[in-house]
């Protein structure tokens, strides 16, 4: 019998009242950090202390390049396309190849 067990993602925490409140709806990873499918329920817990606070299901699993980044992705971070950039930038120094998780939070 296969387990169905369910993934987990991390977020710092300068994000976490963005994603509860539903205004930050898309999250950019490296390749090593995109490991999810359409239609994954995911635990979502800060990165600094591993506390749990939501799960997502993820909507969408896109590749995007840093260049190509928009108006639209930073809208969807809550962010300006300015502090997006230097935020991705901060997180993963040098990128290129990025993916686009798309996700809606799953209300309790
Ligand atoms: C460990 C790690 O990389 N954790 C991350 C990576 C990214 N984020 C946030 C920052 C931006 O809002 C988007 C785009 O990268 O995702 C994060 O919270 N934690």
């Amino acid at each position: 019998m296969t387990e169905n067990l369910m993934k987990n993602i991390t977020f710092y925490r300068r994000f976490e009242s963005d994603i509860v409140a539903g205004r930050k709806t898309i999250t950019l990873r490296d390749k090593s950090d995109a490991d999810y499918t359409t239609g994954d329920i995911v635990s979502v817990a800060r990165y600094e202390d591993n506390q749990f606070f939501c799960h997502i299901k993820v909507n969408a699993v896109t590749p995007v390049s840093f260049h190509q980044l928009n108006q639209d992705h930073a809208r969807q971070e809550n962010m300006t396309l300015e502090q997006l950039k230097s935020t991705i930038a901060e997180i993963y120094p040098g990128i290129v190849e990025l993916y686009m998780i798309e996700f809606m939070l799953c209300k309790a």
